[in-house]
């Protein structure tokens, strides 16, 4: 009931999106800030003494972008110019995969559907064509999709239920099946889609290729349901796999493996807390030789941009 009410206050009926289409990319072209909040929420950079920290522009925004030296794409923002910024480059990333491709296929994890909140607004709200959107998710808890553990019931509650995306294009998992059949048929979903187009493969390696992933990662450095020194971190040939034993509960799970993520075309590397600074560090600042981390293993065919809050950044500076 709650969800209805909001779509019809905020959300255009589907039907109303093509005559507004042309407004959407007027407006995704817009500066999104106002001089009077730039003031506001702008912070400096602290002095930093990495030496392959090299910043070359500095945006006012409440941003500082930073270019590392290993081509890495760092933005650094208030919570607030997070999602204002990510709700921009999710709508600019829609707008081109549905002009070109005429669907947009994106996978979700826990941490930045938090950080979506902008997108459930207007102008977003309206004008992106959510009828070409395909929802999956990185990985998930092996629980039913209404327990408080469920990475869906998060996505769900956060995000899919407040925009109009037809529910068959959400592929969530069989949570009556236990985790390494959970893992098979979620694989088997992905190879159908695969196979009718929906979702790309990539021509270097062969692995489903989507046009977003939104990702998070743990203090600990994992990615997705992949922890460190766990085998699942290592599987090269399956497309989803699981474990029974997480670290970090529930223990079981499944995930997208690293083969699967490395092929995407665009990751939205969206990390907050200073709990989680040194595992930022060393994905951005320690070299290829040092890929102990999950997270150090994220390395996609396509681009990869950092969205990091003060804390998350807190020791890319000094
Ligand atoms: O369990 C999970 O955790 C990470 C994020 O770590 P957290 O410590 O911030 O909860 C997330 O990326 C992953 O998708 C999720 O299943």
């Amino acid at each position: 009931m709650a969800t209805s009410t909001f779509l019809s206050l905020s959300c255009t009926p589907q039907s109303m999106l093509h005559s507004k289409h042309k407004s959407q990319t007027q407006s995704s072209t817009m500066s999104l800030v106002s001089p009077q909040l730039v003031q506001k929420h702008l912070y400096s950079p602290l002095r930093h003494n990495v030496s392959s920290l090299k910043p070359k522009r500095i945006h006012v925004g409440g941003l500082v972008k930073a270019s590392m030296n290993n081509n890495k794409d760092v933005h650094v923002l208030s919570k607030e110019h997070l999602a204002v910024s990510l709700a921009k480059y999710v709508a600019d990333l829609s707008e081109k995969y549905i002009r070109e491709k005429g669907r947009f296929t994106v996978v979700l994890s826990p941490g930045p559907v938090k950080y979506l909140r902008k997108l459930v607004e207007p102008p977003y709200c309206d004008t992106i064509d959510w009828s070409k959107w395909h929802i999956f998710l990185v990985d998930e808890r092996v629980v039913p999709k209404t327990h408080v553990d469920s990475n869906y019931k998060l996505a769900n509650d956060s995000f899919i239920s407040k925009v109009p995306i037809p529910p068959l294009n959400v592929s969530t998992i069989d949570d009556a099946l236990p985790a390494d059949g959970a893992a098979d048929v979620y694989e088997t979903t992905l190879r159908r889609l695969v196979t009718s187009n929906v979702i790309s493969t990539s021509s270097l390696t062969g692995f489903p290729k989507f046009d977003l992933m939104l990702l998070d990662m743990g203090p600990d450095g994992h990615v997705a349901s992949l922890f460190p020194g766990y085998p699942a971190v290592n599987e090269t040939s399956k497309w989803v796999t699981y474990l029974k034993n997480a670290p970090k509960p529930p223990p079981e799970r499944i995930t997208f493996t690293l083969p699967v993520i490395n092929a995407t075309s665009n990751i939205a590397m969206v990390v907050t807390g200073a709990g989680k600074a040194d595992a930022v560090y060393s994905a951005l600042e320690k070299g290829p030789n040092d890929n102990k981390l999950p997270i150090q293993k994220v390395n996609p065919e396509g681009d990869i941009k950092w969205f990091l809050d003060k804390g998350a950044a807190s020791r890319l500076y000094r």
